[in-house]
């Protein structure tokens, strides 16, 4: 399988701060879902901003799809293919409704109005969210805002995501709904989260960041895939207190 991110002995401090990073190293491969963990403020977020050239290293190598990534413009293709699904959705969303903020993407790639208008309804679609197209974004509850961060994202079809607590304040109907959408992307998946539960329903392996340097961690013993598909009950469409349910959901 192809190296999609390798990145190695990389440093990063905030001015004024001591450093986050101090010598991280991380490969990561085509296919694999690889979940990074660590206390409050070990550098998790830093790194995945680094990854996708938000933020330089003082030090340090990038390579991304091949290529050595150095210079801003280095990065426009990894921003096409490596798709941040930020923590706080309010970082993620700013149009004023959820269609705009899920058709900003494909736009902003250069596709025309219509295919972009197709794309939207694919994608809300996907993810259970088709009512939710004509919502006012700001109006949205914090896990409602979680999954329409992922859809804003999955709509540029990245070839990787990068997922920052994906499940933070999610309830359990609404983590198995999210659960149940990762389980089924094909895309590449680097999640950070807190969640040991979250992480063994997903993760291929586990890296956690200590003293700004990543290392190995077991996983615990995965579930199979068939009964994470099965083990979610949501809410229908439309009820209060849940998500729809996704499309895929049926499949075997
Ligand atoms: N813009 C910033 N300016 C100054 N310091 C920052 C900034 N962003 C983050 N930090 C600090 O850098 C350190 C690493 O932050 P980061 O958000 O990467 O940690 P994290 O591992 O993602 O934390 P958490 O698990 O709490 O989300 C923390 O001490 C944080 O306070």
């Amino acid at each position: 399988m192809p190296t999609l991110f390798e990145l190695s002995d990389i440093h990063f401090a905030y001015p004024g701060r001591p450093p986050a990073l101090a010598g991280a190293s991380l490969t990561v491969t085509a296919g694999e879902r690889l979940a990074l963990t660590g206390a409050n403020g070990a550098g998790k977020s830093t790194l995945l901003q680094i990854m996708v050239g938000l933020l330089t290293p003082s030090a340090g190598h990038v390579v991304a799809f091949d290529q050595p990534r150095r210079r801003e413009a280095d990065f426009h293709e990894v921003r096409r293919r490596a798709g941040l699904v930020f923590q706080d959705p309010d970082d993620q969303l700013f149009c004023p409704t959820v269609a705009e903020d899920v058709a900003f993407g494909p736009l902003n790639l250069g596709m025309d109005r219509a295919a972009a208008e197709h794309r939207v309804r694919e994608t809300l679609d996907q993810l259970g969210l088709s009512t939710f197209r004509d919502r006012i974004t700001h109006q949205l509850s914090g896990g409602e805002k979680r999954l329409v961060s992922l859809a804003a994202v999955l709509a540029m079809k990245p070839d990787v995501l990068l997922l920052d607590e994906p499940s933070n304040g999610l309830d359990e109907p609404t983590t198995e709904h999210l659960v149940t959408i990762l389980d089924n992307l094909p895309q590449t998946l680097i999640l950070v989260s807190h969640d040991p539960h979250f992480r063994t329903r997903l993760a291929t392996r586990t890296l956690t960041l200590t003293h700004g340097q990543l290392t190995p961690t077991p996983n615990r013993p995965r579930r199979g895939s068939h009964e994470q598909r099965g083990a979610a009950p949501l809410n229908p469409a439309g009820e209060a207190g849940g998500l729809p349910r996704p499309h895929h959901e049926s499949k075997p």
